[in-house]
């Protein structure tokens, strides 16, 4: 991997690109110390996997939805935002194309919170995900 950074993907997914209110938070059920923090859904890209198809096949697993991604939200990295552990997560706006999201795997709660920096603030990200969602509310402007 590049820069050897763990790729990871995330997706902001709002309730619609065009006009952005709300964003779907996501509460991860595990690994024990991330349970109970809210994140962006994504996951792993997969080797000879592009990030943008790993995660539309991330939200397929996770969420049962097809999407389709907007823009990039960028961060500092090359490989997008830094997270602990060596990783870093590239992230796109989405909506949802067809499908109703649903926490099928790795979350216990799935909640549309609106574009309001209070709101959004108001719950426990995973702390590298704070300049990220920053990022996004600007982004969604
Ligand atoms: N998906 C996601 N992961 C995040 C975010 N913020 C953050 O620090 N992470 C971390 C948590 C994990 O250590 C890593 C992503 O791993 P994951 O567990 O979601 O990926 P995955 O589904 O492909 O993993 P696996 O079950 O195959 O092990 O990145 C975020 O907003 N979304």
């Amino acid at each position: 991997m590049e820069n050897g950074f763990k790729q990871i993907v995330g997706a902001a997914i709002v309730d619609s690109l065009t006009r952005p209110t709300r964003l779907l938070a996501a509460r991860r059920s595990a690994p024990e110390h991330y349970a109970g923090m809210w994140e962006f859904p994504g996951g792993k890209v997969e080797p000879g996997e592009s990030c943008e198809e790993a995660l539309r096949r991330e939200l397929r697993e996770e969420l049962g939805v097809d999407s389709r991604l907007g823009a990039e939200v960028e961060g500092p990295l090359q490989q997008g935002w830094p997270l602990a552990a060596g990783a870093a997560m590239r992230v796109w706006l989405a909506e949802v194309a067809a499908g109703e999201p649903l926490p099928l795997e790795d979350h216990d709660e799935l909640r549309w919170v609106p574009l309001d920096a209070g709101q959004l603030g108001a719950l426990p990200w995973i702390p590298a995900d704070l300049p990220i969602v920053t990022a996004v509310l600007e982004a969604a402007r």
